[in-house]
């Protein structure tokens, strides 16, 4: 057996949340070994964020051409996907090739090693042949995969998960979207926008279930404007596939039929494949749980999808800040010694300094002014209250904070105010649907949630972030000045309705 290499700290998955640790961490002087097994960088920017948002991008340019009709003229539309395909492999992808992101971490000072990396006993992480032995910390940042139901038949068949549709260089003339979730939602609407008769067979009784009920309607309505056919309810038993089309069989026996087929259910993290049992930790959980700091046991954190505190890239980021700072702050105490006073050595030295920087500029310093949740002995603790979410439909659904349904399962004096976009100018010049839902807790006078669906819903969401983040007082946001006509206007007319 080989014998360990003594490293500082070794970050398992250098997705969104490892690669910015790992980075920081060399950054600051540690020798650090990165562990990727696919593409450092991860799903965002491969298969996730960044390709399907260019995607969008495209297809809302098509939308926004149809709209000339009725406003402005006439305007001929030819969609052509070609371009979409071709950006995504030349300026998002590098065709899926990750040299790029390796030289980066490496251009930091860390070390990377291609392979799967596995638990091997406490501060132990095998990968191959190879063996590292932690000094200071391991670092676990794998992600999730698709999550695949099991339907009789599916495994059996050539089916999408969001990778295969993101790589598409073909349209197919159908898909049929098994999943009505963030993904499906965001990418029925651009292959219909690009011709493709989409259906979106979703299990629950509406699409975007985890948001307001308001706002799944308005995205529906959206997405069938664009010609997606949307079932809800669908409780799918078995899917055939006869060399050239899919069929969905469902309970009830409705059935429908594509050319292609694309499983968006949900994620899922691999515990099983990351030998915590080796250090003590269960690994029959849907995700790795995690204190405030984002420590998962003794001498080991994680970040990212794989804490199941959100699946987006900004958590992940959000984490990674406070991963770094924590471990900084550990291994400042370690390389102190028993004397906290004694000399620094020179990766203390380097250690404060980049500790003392992350603690006053990362959005780990900013939460730490809201609250009892935030900065505690310098290290910044994490707060969930005000999670942003944004579906990038059009129009967009953002998010921020507690459902009302939420807030009134957890028993709180709960006031609603809800304004439609159309009634507010700018709305109304636009011919834009949306609306602004605020949730508030009665008790405390502030808001807890708020959503705000609209042609720009992710950008007016900011000021209502900052509005449930902080905890502005009600009093005080209804006498603030809301520039007209903007769609942030609908604001204070949701404030207006709050009873
Ligand atoms: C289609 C799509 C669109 C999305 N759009 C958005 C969006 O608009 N905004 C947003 O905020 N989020 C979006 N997301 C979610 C976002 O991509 C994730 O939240 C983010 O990638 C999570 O980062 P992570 O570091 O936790 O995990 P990942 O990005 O999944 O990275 C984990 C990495 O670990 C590696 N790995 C796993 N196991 C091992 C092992 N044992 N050894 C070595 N390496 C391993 C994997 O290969 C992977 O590279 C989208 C996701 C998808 C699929
Ligand atoms: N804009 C963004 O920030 C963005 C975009 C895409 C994805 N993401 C992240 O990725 C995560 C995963 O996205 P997702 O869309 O796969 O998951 P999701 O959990 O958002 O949605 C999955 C949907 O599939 C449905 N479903 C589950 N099993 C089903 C079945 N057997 N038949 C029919 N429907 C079924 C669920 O009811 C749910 O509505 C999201 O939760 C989000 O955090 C974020």
């Amino acid at each position: 057996m080989a014998e360990p290499e003594l490293v500082d700290v070794v970050v398992v998955g250098l997705g969104v949340g490892g690669e910015e640790v790992a980075g920081r961490l060399a950054e600051a002087g540690l020798s650090v070994v990165g562990i990727e097994r696919d593409l450092v960088g991860g799903e965002c920017p491969y298969w996730g964020c960044i390709p399907s948002k260019m995607m969008i991008r495209a297809a809302n340019a098509l939308a926004e051409a149809r709209r000339v009709d009725g406003l402005a003229g006439s305007a001929q539309v030819r969609p052509d996907w070609a371009p979409v395909a071709r950006r995504i492999r030349e300026e998002a992808t590098d065709t899926w090739d990750d040299r790029a992101a390796v030289d980066r971490f490496v251009g930091r000072g860390g070390r990377f090693v291609r392979g799967s990396g596995r638990l091997d006993g406490p501060g132990r992480v095998r990968v191959g042949e190879q063996v590292f032995q932690a000094r200071h910390g391991i670092v676990l940042g794998t992600g999730t995969r698709p999550s695949i139901p099991p339907l009789d038949g599916l495994a059996d068949t050539p089916y999408w998960t969001n990778r295969q549709a993101i790589e598409v260089e073909e349209l197919p003339a159908s898909l049929l979207v098994l999943g009505g979730g963030a993904i499906g939602l965001e990418l029925a609407q651009v292959f219909a926008r690009f011709g493709v008769t989409v259906t979106v067979l979703e299990a629950s009784d509406r699409v975007l279930a985890v948001e307001e009920p308001e706002a799944s309607e308005v995205a529906a309505a959206a997405l069938r404007a664009d010609g997606v056919e949307i079932q809800t309810g669908v409780r799918a038993e078995r899917v055939d596939h006869d060399g050239g089309r899919f069929t969905v069989r469902a309970a009830g026996g409705a059935e429908f039929t594509g050319d292609r087929l694309l499983v968006v259910t949900g994620r899922r993290a691999h515990l099983d494949e990351l030998g915590l049992d080796t250090v003590g930790v269960a690994a029959d959980q849907r995700y790795l749980p995690v204190d405030d700091r984002l420590r998962a046991a003794a001498g080991i954190w994680a970040v990212g999808d794989l804490t199941g505190e959100g699946a987006f890239t900004h958590v992940a980021m959000y984490q990674a800040a406070i991963v770094v700072a924590d471990l900084l702050d550990h291994v400042r105490h370690a390389e102190a010694g028993p004397d906290a006073s004694g000399t620094a050595s020179a990766v203390g030295g380097a250690v404060g300094a980049v500790g003392a920087a992350s603690g006053g500029a990362g959005p780990a310093g900013v939460s730490g002014g809201a609250g009892p949740a935030g900065v505690s002995g310098g290290v910044p603790r994490a707060d969930y209250r005000a999670l942003p979410r944004v579906t990038f439909t059009d129009p967009e659904v953002g998010a921020v904070g507690l459902t009302e349904r939420q807030a009134r399962d957890r028993g709180l004096n709960v006031q609603v105010g809800i304004s439609p976009l159309e009634s507010s100018t700018r709305g109304w010049i636009h011919r834009g649907d949306g609306l602004i839902k605020l949730v508030a807790d009665a008790d405390r006078g502030v808001l807890v949630g708020a959503t705000s669906v609209g042609p720009a819903g992710g950008e007016v969401l900011s000021g209502l972030a900052v509005a449930v983040h902080a905890a502005v007082p009600i009093s005080q946001l209804r006498h603030m000045i809301y520039a007209y006509p903007t769609f942030h206007r609908a604001i204070e007319e949701a404030l207006r309705a709050l009873r």
